[in-house]
Formats: C-alpha cells, structure tokens, sequence
C-alpha cells in the first residue's frame, strides 16, 4: 500500500488528487490535506469546493487538515511557490520520511531558489521531484486528457513515480533535468502575464506572438544559465506550458496580464505566481548579466512602475540585433 497525500486544497492539489484517487495506478491511498480546518471539514462533508465548479471528490479520497496526513510515503507539495518555504518549516517533522514533490511554479523571491532546492534544503534525506507542465486544474478535474512531466535527477525513483502518478487520462513524460523543469514552470508565468497585457492593451496578436517568442528567448537565456538543458525548455514545462498560459483565459497569469493592459483591478486573494516572479528572475537575469527585456518590463508593469506604453517604448527602442 502506497500512501499519496497531496499538500494544499487549492485549484491544483485538489485537481491532482481527484486525478490519483478516481483512478489509482496501483495499490494506493490518497489523502488531500489542507491547512484550514473548517475549510476541510466542509470539504468532507458536502465533496464540493468553489475552485472548482462542478466536481465532486470521489468517496476514495479522503480529506483532512490533520498535518500526521503528511507523513505519507509520497507527498505533492501544491501550495503556491512563495509560501512553499514556510510551509516546509512548519510541516518538516512530518516531511522526513517522505518522497516529496513540488507540483508549485515559481522562484521563491526571498532565496531566489525553485521549489526543489527548498525542498532539498529544508529536507537534506529526500530526493526532490517536480511535476510540472500545461494542464488546467479544471481540465485534469474533468479528466480531460493531460500530460505533464516528472523531473528527478535520480533516473529510478523517477521512473517509480512516473508509473505511481500516471492515470490513463494524465500522461507523464519524464527527465533528470529537474533545474530545466522547474524554471520552464516558473518563467512562462511571466510572459504569459506580458502577453495578458499585451492582448488586455490593445496591442494586437501579432505583437503577442512577438512577445511569447522574445520571451521564450528570454527564459532560455537564463534557464541554460542556471544549469537547465535547452531541449527541457523545448518540451512540456517550457513551450508548451507557455503556449498554455500566454494565450488562454483559463491562466490566472494571462488575466492579470489583461487586467494591468486593460487599466483595471485584479482580486489580490488570486494566487498569480508571474508577478513575484518576474523579479525574481529580473534579479537572476543581474546577477548573471542576462538580458531580460520583457521580464523587467512585466515586473515594472506589476509593481506599478511603468504604464503599458512607457513599458513598449522600453521594448521598441531597444538597439536593433541578431535573433538569438
Ligand atoms: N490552478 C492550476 O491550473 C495550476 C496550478 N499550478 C500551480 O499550483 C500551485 C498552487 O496553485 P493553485 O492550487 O492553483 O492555487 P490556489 O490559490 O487555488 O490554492 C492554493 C492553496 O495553497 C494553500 N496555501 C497557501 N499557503 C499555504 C501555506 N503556507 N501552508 C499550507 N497551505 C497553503 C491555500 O490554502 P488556503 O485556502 O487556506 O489559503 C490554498 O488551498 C501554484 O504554484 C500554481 O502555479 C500548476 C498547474 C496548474
Ligand atoms: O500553470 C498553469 C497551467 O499549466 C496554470 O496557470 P495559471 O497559474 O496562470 O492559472
């Protein structure tokens, strides 16, 4: 018997562990755990949650806010990325004896470190993991048909968790290059917010597919520089979960990105992980003298710095050079 517990009762935790408990792969339990006590109870009881409309948890997946859940033999860590820190110093007594999995995207503005280093550094015995890639919350809910990929630099405990978290519907591919991974899931976040403001601007789609391409150039440049495998950032967590976000209203990213073109408010209480992100790269991007265009201007758009048309004259007039 393999315990699962999935950590974080939001959109994506929740998706994830309907996904493992409607269809388990093998013998396994799977418990969702969340902090908020009254918030879980009535998970239990009515099987229904407001970030996700329409679903009803499987009578197979148990749901508590009862930290001893994370004591599991594997644990996906689904909080989002700046409070994955805290959460692994709170919950590390629990953590010791699992495999955990990062299932957040995003630099953690503070270390200026991805999920798996935290992990790593808050669990010096574990063998980190990611699960990353374009797939919705709600379409992996609705058992529509996803894949993602499973990053761990240890090939065999990868392969071991390829097979426990696959269904037939959730499709995951697999790597060692856990640095490409997580920093494919944690940039595109950023452009998918250019993009959003972009479009939300009036800016029209042939600049958005110019600034998906700058962008994706961008996040390359500094992913290689940090160690990550070009061909990672070619594959699902990187291209295609940018073509995910930065053209779809399904990503909170890209609608926050629309709202700052659009000149209007965005609810604070959304996890976007883009804006704390984008500086966090912007500072990656100084330390290593890698130009980032399109990252400082969505970091200068977020924090209320620039305007949409003093950010696109910051682009425009950029000395003319080699595509690369
Ligand atoms: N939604 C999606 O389609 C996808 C999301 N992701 C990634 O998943 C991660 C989580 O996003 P998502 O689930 O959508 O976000 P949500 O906002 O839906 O949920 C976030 C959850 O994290 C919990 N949480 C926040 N801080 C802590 C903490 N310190 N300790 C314990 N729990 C905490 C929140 O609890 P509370 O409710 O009590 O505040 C909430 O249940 C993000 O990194 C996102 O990029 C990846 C792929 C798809
Ligand atoms: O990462 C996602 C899909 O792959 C979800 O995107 P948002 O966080 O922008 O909603």
């Amino acid at each position: 018997m393999t315990r699962i517990a999935v950590a974080g009762a939001g959109a994506f935790g929740t998706a994830l562990a309907v996904a493992l408990s409607g269809s388990p792969p093998e013998d396994c339990r799977v418990t969702l755990w969340g902090r908020d006590r009254a918030g879980m109870a009535r998970l239990a009881a009515t099987r229904e949650t407001a970030r996700l409309p329409g679903l009803r948890l499987p009578p197979a997946l148990t749901v508590t806010a009862d930290p001893e859940a994370l004591a599991a033999d594997v644990v996906l860590l689904a909080v989002p990325a700046q409070a994955l820190r805290g959460f692994l110093a709170e919950h590390r007594a629990h953590l010791a004896q699992a495999m955990p999995v990062a299932c957040c995207k995003g630099i953690d503005l503070t270390t200026l470190e991805g999920p798996t280093r935290l992990m790593a550094a808050a669990l010096p015995r574990s063998r980190p993991a990611i699960l990353t890639g374009p797939a919705f919350a709600a379409d992996i809910a609705r058992g529509l048909p996803t894949a993602l990929v499973l990053a761990c630099a240890d090939e065999t405990l990868g392969t071991g968790l390829q097979r426990l978290l696959s269904t037939p519907v959730l499709r995951l591919y697999r790597t060692a290059d856990v640095v490409g991974a997580e920093l494919g899931g944690a940039l595109k976040n950023v452009i998918a917010i250019a993009c959003g403001a972009c479009i939300g601007g009036g800016l029209g789609e042939s600049a958005r597919a110019a600034l998906l391409t700058r962008g994706f150039a961008e996040m390359r440049r500094l992913a290689i520089a940090l160690g990550a495998e070009e061909t990672t950032l070619m594959g699902l967590s990187g291209l295609g979960d940018l073509v995910l976000t930065a053209t779809s209203e399904g990503s909170r990213n890209y609608r926050l990105g629309l709202a700052l073109g659009r000149g209007e408010g965005f609810d604070p209480g959304v996890t976007v992980e883009g804006a704390a992100t984008a500086r966090a790269a912007l500072a990656l991007g100084g330390r290593l003298g890698i130009a980032m265009p399109v990252t400082a201007a969505v970091a200068g758009l977020v924090e209320g710095r620039l305007t949409l048309p003093e950010a696109l004259r910051v682009l425009l007039d950029r000395p003319l050079r080699a595509e690369i």
